[in-house]
């Protein structure tokens, strides 16, 4: 979706030792402008390192980052003006108010955004008067992220950015996100969480030991990684089973049986929703059609197994 549009961030064979061991291994990869790019992978698989590389916060071993067309090195002063970074651990003043905060971060920056404006964004006027140390961590994470666009960044980097939050409060920082692009900024996350990537990202790198085992939308990473769909008849007892099996049988492309239920597997959706059909109009009973996603791409490319919370390990 994004190749007419202009990569803000390029690096070429990026490359990061620490001693002997390769935090980034020879990343190349492009990050378009306006978009919600996401770095995932499990623990120690080089995201925050390539973050920051990309930052200029680290020197490369070996490799390039562009930013905007020009070369970071040579460039460092100018265009880092020009990133935002809100770190996983983020901490600011405590004593002061949400809008002090923010307010101090705009002073610092000659283009900067109007506070007021800042906070109605990201529905924090009715706490702009509270201390920052006063607030959950949903709201702290939310003050981070006012802090960050406050200086205008045209790429706003959030490292983990519902790390440790409640369900409401992840999903809340999620919609905020979401309408960075809109305003004008390009957005780069790095997250171990699947269903975050899935939510928000509009393409996604799956960093692993280092290196990107591939780069795409969330819909065709899983259309090229992960595999079937299948549709799940749980039987109770009672049921028409031999009816049950031929409906799934003249339209999966194979059918097997596992305790207490009948499985059909099917390479394509629409076959799959035409035989949940079919299924439900024979009569009641339990049926689910379960659809792969970035949990099954990322157990075929990198093996990596899923913690009850739904992130990587
Ligand atoms: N300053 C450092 N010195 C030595 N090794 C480091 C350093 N920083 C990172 N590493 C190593 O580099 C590898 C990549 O680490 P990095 O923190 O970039 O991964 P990550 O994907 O961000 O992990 P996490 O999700 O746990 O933050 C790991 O093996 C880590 O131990």
């Amino acid at each position: 979706m994004t190749s007419d549009r202009s990569a803000v961030v390029q690096t070429r064979d990026l490359r990061k030792e620490y001693g002997s061991t390769v935090a980034v291994d020879d990343v190349s990869l492009e990050i378009y402008d306006g978009e919600i790019f996401a770095l995932l992978g499990p623990n120690g698989a080089g995201k925050t390192t390539a973050v920051e590389l990309i930052q200029g916060l680290r020197e490369p071993t070996s490799g390039e980052v562009t930013l905007f067309g020009q070369d970071l090195q040579n460039h460092l002063r100018a265009l880092k003006d020009r990133l935002g970074v809100v770190p996983q651990s983020f901490h600011t003043f405590e004593r002061l108010t949400v809008r002090e905060n923010v307010a101090l971060i705009g002073d610092l920056h000659s283009a900067s955004s109007d506070v007021c404006e800042v906070l109605a964004e990201l529905d924090l006027t009715e706490w702009a008067g509270e201390r920052f140390g006063s607030l959950s961590g949903g709201y702290k994470r939310r003050t981070g992220i006012a802090m960050a666009l406050v200086s205008e960044p045209d790429i706003l980097f959030l490292d983990e950015p519902t790390a440790g939050l409640d369900p409401a409060a992840r999903r809340a920082t999620w919609e905020h996100i979401e309408g960075l692009p809109e305003l004008g900024t390009t957005v780069v996350l790095t997250t171990h969480y699947m269903d975050e990537v899935e939510y928000l990202a509009d393409r996604v790198a799956l960093l692993v030991d280092g290196h990107v085992e591939a780069v795409d939308s969330v819909p065709a990473l899983v259309d090229a990684y992960a595999g079937e769909v299948t549709v799940v008849v749980h039987l109770a007892g009672g049921e028409p089973e031999a009816e049950l099996e031929s409906t799934l049988e003249s339209r999966a492309q194979a059918v097997h049986r596992r305790e207490g239920a009948l499985v059909g597997v099917f390479d394509d959706r629409q076959r799959a929703q035409e035989a949940y059909s079919a299924l439900q109009d024979i009569g009641t009973h339990s049926i689910d059609l379960v659809s792969p996603g970035m949990e099954d791409v990322f157990l075929e490319l990198a093996g990596a197994s899923l913690a009850p919370g739904g992130e990587l390990r």
